[in-house]
């Protein structure tokens, strides 16, 4: 089985070591326009093949993933469309908007090829193939637009993918964009925003920013995201993000005015509305397992601390941590993928003397 990834950064990449994971024989030809990040591709086995341009190697493919930004996904099925491809072709993309690009894949599809769109819900604000992870996409939720696609393809690309264990969400085309409009895209702007806003308000004051706490810096990570994706899926989503902006724009006038009026009760309901809601998500029980602890900084910090889960068999679906500290110690934040692996790693921890600060 022949697969070609078009787009070898942060999603292809760790895309295509799921399917390394998986399917250990299937043959990975990556394309993408930066030569550099081919290289680093091929010298860490990442793909057995590259390649800058996908129009001699597609029509060799019995998969194609299409992986780089969403306009060139766009553009990319043009081309597609014109090639001699493989008549039982798989195609398939991992962009972050579906509408234009199910309209676009209409190209393909009318040439009798399989299109089925796709999206994880997983990534981060980091860009370019060494940032890829198989752990990325890992029990993730995953979008499938396969309108027209049989129900045999859908199988193939959920095999094709399942060293990922993700968990699939097949929906139609306008509400994946209305979904993701407002659980990503709109944070990605009001994140941008806030920092802007606050780059400008503290522009006079010489540390600034600098002194941001957890909550800045939580509630502004994704704003390091790279800018030309984001154009790309704005854009492409305009105008279920205009009335998910407008909604959002009235929820800030409405407390601006209970500030302005020095109501209390609307203050705190706003609060207490939200933390409610918030706080339901980490019950969620597709929600990872969570626990933070004090670490000091040291070569062996972390593999203390992964050797104990070790030797309990205790899998970690993902780990985070905090900035350094001015006193040596940050925070680690390990996630688990149950209940039950979650209280094993707190005991397992609090018996080593770990310092545990929350888990949820
Ligand atoms: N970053 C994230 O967390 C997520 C991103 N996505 C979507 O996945 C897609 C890829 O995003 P990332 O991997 O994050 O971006 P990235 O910037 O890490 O990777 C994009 C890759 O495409 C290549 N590329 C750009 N133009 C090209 C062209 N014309 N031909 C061939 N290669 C080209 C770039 O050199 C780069 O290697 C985007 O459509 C994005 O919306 C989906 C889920 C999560
Ligand atoms: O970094 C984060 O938290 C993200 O939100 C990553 C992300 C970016 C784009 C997507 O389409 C899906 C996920």
């Amino acid at each position: 089985m022949k697969i070609l990834i078009i787009g070898l950064g942060l999603i292809g990449s760790s895309l295509a070591q799921a399917i390394k994971k998986g399917h250990p024989n299937y043959y990975l030809i990556g394309s993408d326009t930066n030569q550099a990040s081919l290289k680093y591709a091929q010298s860490s086995s990442l793909v057995d093949e590259t390649t800058t341009d996908f129009t001699t190697s597609a029509p060799r493919a019995d998969v194609i993933i299409l992986a780089t930004p969403v306009q060139v996904i766009i553009t990319d099925l043009q081309i597609l469309a014109q090639l001699p491809l493989k008549p039982q072709v798989l195609i398939t993309d991992v962009g972050s908007t579906k509408q234009q690009i199910m309209q676009a894949a209409q190209a393909v599809q009318k040439r009798g090829f399989t299109f089925i769109g796709g999206h994880p819900m997983a990534g981060s604000h980091r860009s370019g193939v060494a940032a890829g992870s198989v752990q990325l996409l890992e029990n993730a939720f995953y979008f499938l637009v396969p309108e027209a696609a049989s129900s045999r393809a859908v199988s193939q690309l959920k095999n094709l993918l399942c060293a990922t264990h993700n968990q699939w969400l097949v929906v139609d085309s306008r509400q994946h964009d209305r979904i993701v409009g407002q659980i990503s895209h709109l944070p990605h702007i009001m994140a941008a925003a806030l920092v802007n806003q606050a780059q400008t308000e503290l522009q006079d004051f010489p540390l600034g920013l600098k002194i941001a706490a957890g909550g800045f810096k939580s509630t502004t990570r994704i704003a390091s995201s790279d800018p030309q994706m984001w154009t790309d899926i704005l854009l492409t989503n305009n105008h279920l993000l205009i009335t998910q902006l407008q909604d959002y724009i009235q929820k800030l006038i409405q407390i601006k005015k209970a500030l302005q009026n020095q109501e209390p009760l609307e203050i705190k309901a706003f609060f207490t509305k939200a933390r409610n809601t918030r706080q339901q998500l980490t019950k969620n029980p597709n929600k990872d397992f969570c626990l933070t602890l004090t670490i000091t900084d040291g070569p062996e910090a972390i593999k203390n601390i992964v050797d104990i889960l070790f030797s309990a068999n205790l899998n970690l679906i993902n780990i985070h941590i905090s900035p350094i500290k001015q006193d040596n110690t940050s925070h680690l934040q390990l996630s688990f993928n149950n209940q039950t692996n979650l209280s094993k790693a707190t005991n397992l921890l609090k018996a080593a003397g770990y310092q545990i600060l929350g888990s949820d």
